[in-house]
């Protein structure tokens, strides 16, 4: 499955010319600041606009070209797209909203798949309610299904959260995880919190005013100072890759390995919870450490309750707002001239401390890591 985009579209004042591919299963998020153009980017996809020129393909199918005037309608697409607002069919039950999308996709989904998706989202007991009787988080669920039951070759996905509170953000992102990790569909993304696509996406495209500045990994983009004045980075921290190396049920932690490094955190929900070792082990997972919740300390520190301290060096200190720093770490101490390829993580700190503590590029520093998620399956651990 691929999707590649080279278009250009003028609407009022944005000059859109956007040109990347996305080739890869799951989250690609589409980040950037409001009006850099991101929905009238993924409406050209879904093809409810017709770009100036240029051209766009789906899975091999040219679904837009201005040189030969192709420009395939939405529905022939195959392409699922869900709103910030649900929009439901309001005089529709729940089941009928969902069946009208399946009945009309040009290749109708298997009954057993059409099951599963209803379980995995959860929608299975509100199939004989109107939109009217559902929560917007329990909306959002059923416009996802409705997307889904289209059988979609690519999912877009336009802020679904925005329009909903913490509680009920927090009551979907676990079956968005779950679209991520089960359907092998590819997502592309929008979305204003850097908070969601750090715990979400897989792949991130940075647009601003109309243009793909960048377009990478989750680690490579977060990792990138340059490019934090427009993903917010300075606030998301680092989005790193680790191992489940092990769990202690009877301790309540697990262990992590990041870099040649172990991290300590209360027992992950995935534990098998009657052996000291789960089965799965070792499994692959990322790590979320904002930079909020790490500290900097010049020597090991003594009686502390923060678990996992560190070894770091100073890569960049940037300063961010007034009065603050922040401070990009490698992880591990580097010998002299020699340079670090291991994950970067960020710390914020005053300017204060940084003086106090004569930090400087280089220096072979600890963070003290006071939090840290572990991927989005896996709740906020104080660690
Ligand atoms: N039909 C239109 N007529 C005039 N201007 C338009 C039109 N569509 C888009 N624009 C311009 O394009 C800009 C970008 O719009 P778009 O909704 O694509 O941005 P966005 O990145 O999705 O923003 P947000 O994050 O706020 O939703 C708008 O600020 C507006 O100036």
């Amino acid at each position: 499955m691929s999707l590649k985009i080279n278009i250009r579209h003028q609407a009022g004042t944005l000059d859109l010319q956007a040109q990347f591919k996305v080739e890869q299963p799951g989250i690609t998020a589409l980040f950037g600041p409001s009006g850099s153009g991101k929905t009238t980017l993924i409406n050209a996809i879904a093809g409810l606009i017709k770009p100036d020129s240029g051209t766009l393909t789906i899975n091999d199918s040219t679904v837009f070209d201005s040189a030969t005037k192709t420009h395939m309608s939405p529905r022939k697409r195959r392409v699922g797209y869900v709103f910030q607002d649900a929009r439901l069919f309001p005089h529709l039950t729940v089941r009928k909203n969902l069946f009208f999308a399946h009945r009309r996709a040009t290749n109708r989904l298997p009954e057993n798949q059409v099951d599963a998706i209803i379980a995995m989202l959860g929608i299975g007991d509100l199939l004989s309610r109107r939109p009217a009787k559902l929560s917007g988080g329990e909306r959002q669920r059923v416009s996802l299904g409705r997307a889904l039951l289209g059988n979609p070759d690519i999912l877009l996905l336009d802020e679904p959260l925005s329009a909903l509170d913490q509680a009920r953000k927090e009551e979907i992102l676990p079956y968005l995880e779950a679209l991520r990790d089960q359907r092998r569909l590819p997502i592309l993304y929008v979305s204003h919190s850097i908070d969601e696509v750090a715990r979400l996406a897989d792949h991130i495209v940075v647009m601003d005013k109309g243009r793909v500045r960048a377009s990478g990994s989750v680690f490579d983009i977060l990792a990138r100072t340059d490019l934090a004045p427009l993903t917010g980075q300075f606030d998301a921290g680092a989005v790193i890759p680790a191992t489940v190396t092990g769990h202690d049920p009877k301790g309540g932690i697990s262990y992590l390995g990041c870099a040649g490094h172990q991290l300590i955190v209360p027992l992950l929900p995935s534990a098998n919870t009657t052996t000291t070792h789960a089965s799965t082990i070792p499994q692959q997972t990322r790590l979320h450490i904002r930079a909020r919740d790490v500290m900097i300390a010049t020597s090991i520190p003594d009686g502390i309750s923060a678990n996992n301290i560190l070894p770091a060096t100073i890569a960049a200190l940037t300063p961010v707002g007034t009065g603050n720093i922040e401070a990009a770490l490698h992880l591990g101490h580097a010998a002299k001239g020699r340079i670090l390829t291991t994950p970067v993580i960020q710390a914020r700190i005053t300017n204060w401390s940084a003086l106090r503590l004569s930090l400087e590029v280089g220096q072979q520093v600890y963070a003290v890591i006071k939090s840290v998620t572990v991927d989005g399956k896996l709740r906020d651990t104080d660690a």
